[in-house]
């Protein structure tokens, strides 16, 4: 079985360099589906075992995908299949993401549920109801949403009950094919969000407000591939910071775009740490003594969930009793049982964390729960007296390109033993 193992203790320097971003490129493949005619090529593509995954499931559908160096060229000019099978569907989430573009473009889709996972049982109802404004009927057949459109979706008013990042971009992609004006209201600000109004755009689409929580999609008759360049990974750059300041060293993170880290940097400053702007780099210069924090998981742009997990790791290393509080997710606390295996003292009341931190946390044999936590496991492994020894790492590669070897690089005494210590992801899992 596939482990890290980090002996706590080293300082770190140096720079690293932060790759695009999952949770803009995942959506931004599934919008190539809106191609009738062209062929899309993506720059900038973390070489991740999800992007592998989704390449498959479009290779499916009936694209030809080609994989690059930071690259993925697509071309969906051909008849599609809007068939997305569960052995397909089921490793990531963002699967679900085909449902707008194949309703958009044909009028129908049959997509397996993915179900729930480790951080909670997130339900589809916000993309359901949204495509059914549109006109869509849905009925479930052996576990599959089948959604059918007599001739045209149609442009609707749609309110979400709650900013869901998915629904936004597969109610988005969906509009941009439809018949009208589609308006969402109290729509998900995430950057990524805006990098996929940003692509379609770039296709022909005509989608405005993106960013904000009131988004305007005037449909168009075709869309055409494009090239695009998707925007670097906020989280793993926030993961970074995390890595400077839970070994108290000043290092610098090369493409990095600030402003859709205001809410970390802020509470990271409010502990003692400087998060210093130098162009598109960031250098992060943790003070002597840290401080203990409140903070509270919110849509962007508030506190994100994938950075609570290595939030927490700091926090076990910061002196005074520090308070999480999860409003995402019903089950993101899976982590903290891990934490207490390093010696963390940390408790867990309804979705409150209560760290009492500045105890020297331990090494030991601990399990990833999920993809953050993986990375939270390992920050910190990096503070621990002796080896800390980090299993399940499917859930780091679905997120985060050479973790260990970046880690290294820094000067982290740091391996990778088993079958895929050298990662391989996208190439793997297609
Ligand atoms: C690939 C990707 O971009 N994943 C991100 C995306 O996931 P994802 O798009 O799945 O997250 P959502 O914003 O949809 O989900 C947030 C919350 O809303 C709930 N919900 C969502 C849809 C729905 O129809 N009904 C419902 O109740 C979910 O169960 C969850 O509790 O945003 C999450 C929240 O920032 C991040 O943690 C994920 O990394
Ligand atoms: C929860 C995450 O991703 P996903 O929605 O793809 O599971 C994440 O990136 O932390």
């Amino acid at each position: 079985m596939d482990s890290i193992i980090v002996k706590g203790g080293n300082k770190l320097s140096g720079s690293v360099e932060i790759e695009g971003s999952k949770n803009a490129v995942l959506p931004i493949l599934t919008a190539s589906l809106l191609a009738s005619e062209g062929v899309s090529k993506l720059h900038n593509v973390p070489n991740l075992s999800d992007v592998g995954t989704l390449s498959a499931l479009l290779e499916h559908l009936g694209a030809s995908v080609e994989l690059g160096d930071k690259t993925v060229a697509i071309d969906a000019s051909g008849e599609l299949s809007c068939d997305a099978p569960f052995n397909l569907v089921n490793k990531m989430r963002a699967s679900m993401l085909v449902m707008g573009p194949l309703l958009g473009r044909y009028g129908y889709c049959n997509v397996a549920m993915p179900g729930g996972c480790a951080i909670g049982s997130r339900p589809v109802e916000q993309h359901i109801k949204g495509l059914e404004k549109m006109g869509a009927t849905f009925r479930t057949v052996d576990g599959s949403f089948e959604g059918k459109v007599e001739d045209r979706l149609k442009g609707a008013k749609i309110y979400l009950d709650f900013p869901s990042v998915g629904a936004t971009q597969n109610l988005m992609m969906a509009a941009s094919l439809a018949e009208g004006v589609t308006e969402l209201e109290n729509a998900a600000r995430e950057p990524e969000i805006e990098d996929l109004a940003n692509y379609i755009n770039a296709m022909g689409g005509r989608v405005s407000g993106a960013g904000t929580g009131h988004i305007t999609i005037e449909g168009v008759e075709a869309l055409k591939g494009v090239d695009h360049t998707v925007i670097p990974d906020r989280i793993e750059a926030g993961t970074f910071m995390i890595a400077g300041a839970i070994t108290r060293s000043e290092i610098v993170l090369d493409n990095v775009i600030a402003d859709h880290l205001t809410a970390l940097i802020s509470k990271l400053e409010e502990m003692g740490i400087r998060i210093v702007e130098e162009g598109n780099s960031v250098r992060v210069i943790p003070g002597e003594q840290l401080k203990p924090i409140k903070a509270k998981t919110l849509p962007h742009p508030g506190f994100p969930t994938d950075m609570q997990s290595q939030l927490m790791a700091l926090l076990a290393t910061v002196n005074g009793t520090s308070v999480i509080t999860e409003t995402i997710f019903e089950n993101r606390f899976m982590h903290v049982n891990e934490f207490r295996n390093m010696d963390a003292d940390i408790s867990v009341e309804e979705n409150h964390a209560f760290i009492k931190g500045g105890r020297k946390l331990s090494g030991g044999r601990v399990k990833a729960t999920d993809l953050r936590a993986a990375a939270a496991l390992i920050l910190a492994g990096l503070a621990a007296e002796g080896y800390t020894v980090v299993t399940e790492l499917k859930h780091l590669d679905r997120g985060y390109v050479d973790f260990h070897k970046k880690l290294e690089q820094l000067g982290a005494d740091i391996e990778r033993t088993g079958e895929s210590s050298t990662q391989e992801s996208v190439t793997s899992s297609k």
